[in-house]
């Protein structure tokens, strides 16, 4: 067994609203050193959480976490649309372990997913289907939310599942840091809207179209320094940063929901898919973080990080006398 970690920010924005182009060649070059990571580490399997944007879950039946055994991309901002390659076994061996956990996962055959899930598949590798994976839903949107501290139950009973494997496994967290970006929520939506977060899984390309029209022009007027639109907080992104990199989970993941939301906006909830990430490396023992970056990038309506990290090798027969 041996365990890395990627987390990233993701953000459908990029390549649709680009910020200055020194700062789009500057996360180029910072994704392409993560996916250098991954390709010396040669993953046998990758598991990532991430979030959803009410394209795979809505409030038809909205799990606080899923995991898939069987995945497909709905192709939402122009991203590849198609099935992801799921490793079945490994997918209900996790979910095992979680329900002996007992964190409650609920699972699917059927799973889709949108940018959480397919971005940062495509950071790393070459397609969304080039590894096996096993997708692993947090919902980090639609209220009620459940503890943050449940994320990190959940990743301890990942990495549990993961440590007993033969296999070098990577673990990816997608979403955050602070951003609030223009999701719809339930208790605030007017009739269409609550309508389509209930009922609207699988909309026309024209229905999409319009949808994701309307979030580009949002990040646009966004990063005009439009008001309409919480600021991102760089003071609180290196906060959660630097819990997480050095295994302090209870600063970030022991607050209410409501400190997330002031301090990082309502996606801001998204660090619950790092929070698992971590937690799943963490069960395995020390870690380091290989690498750590953070910009805040309006245009992309995300303070935009990522980071690498993996376990640390077991010491040698003389360190351990
Ligand atoms: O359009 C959506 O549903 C979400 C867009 C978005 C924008 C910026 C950062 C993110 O994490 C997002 O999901
Ligand atoms: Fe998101």
């Amino acid at each position: 067994m041996s365990v890395a970690l990627c987390t990233t920010s993701h953000s459908p924005l990029i390549g649709l609203n680009d910020p200055d182009p020194a700062v789009r060649t500057e996360v180029d070059r910072v994704l392409g050193s993560a996916r250098d990571f991954v390709q010396d580490f040669d993953p046998e399997l990758v598991v990532i959480f991430g979030p959803d944007h009410y394209n795979g879950f809505l409030y038809e039946m909205m799990p606080s976490f899923c995991v898939g055994a069987a995945a497909t991309s709905v192709g939402d901002y122009g991203l590849p649309k198609g099935p992801l390659h799921v490793d079945r076994g490994a997918a209900y061996d996790i979910t095992r372990s979680a329900l002996s956990a007992g964190v409650d996962v609920a699972m699917s055959e059927d799973m889709q997913v949108d940018h959480g899930f397919v971005q940062p598949l495509l950071f790393l590798f070459e397609s969304i289907s080039s590894v096996p994976v096993v997708p692993i839903f947090i919902n980090c949107v639609a209220e009620p939310l459940g503890p943050a501290i449940r994320s990190r139950r959940l990743g301890q009973a990942v990495g549990r599942a993961i440590g007993a494997m033969d296999r070098r496994v990577l673990v990816v967290g997608s979403g955050g840091l602070s951003h609030d970006p223009p999701v719809p929520r339930l208790q605030e939506a007017p009739d269409e809207v609550v309508e389509r977060l209930i009922r609207g899984r699988n909309p026309s390309p024209e229905q999409r179209a319009t949808r994701e029209g309307r979030t580009v022009a949002a990040a646009a007027e966004f990063a005009h320094g439009s008001q309409a639109y919480r600021a991102l907080n760089p003071e609180w992104d290196a906060l959660v940063l630097d819990s997480l990199v050095r295994g302090n989970f209870g600063t970030v993941d022991e607050q209410p929901n409501e400190w997330f939301v002031e301090e990082g906006g309502h996606s801001a909830h998204e660090v619950r898919t790092w929070i698992a990430a971590y937690a799943a490396l963490a069960e395995q023992g020390p870690y380091t973080v290989r690498s750590s970056f953070y910009r805040a990038i309006p245009e992309w309506f995300a303070g935009f990080a990522t980071t690498t990290a993996s376990s640390n090798p077991p010491p040698t027969s003389s360190e351990s006398k």
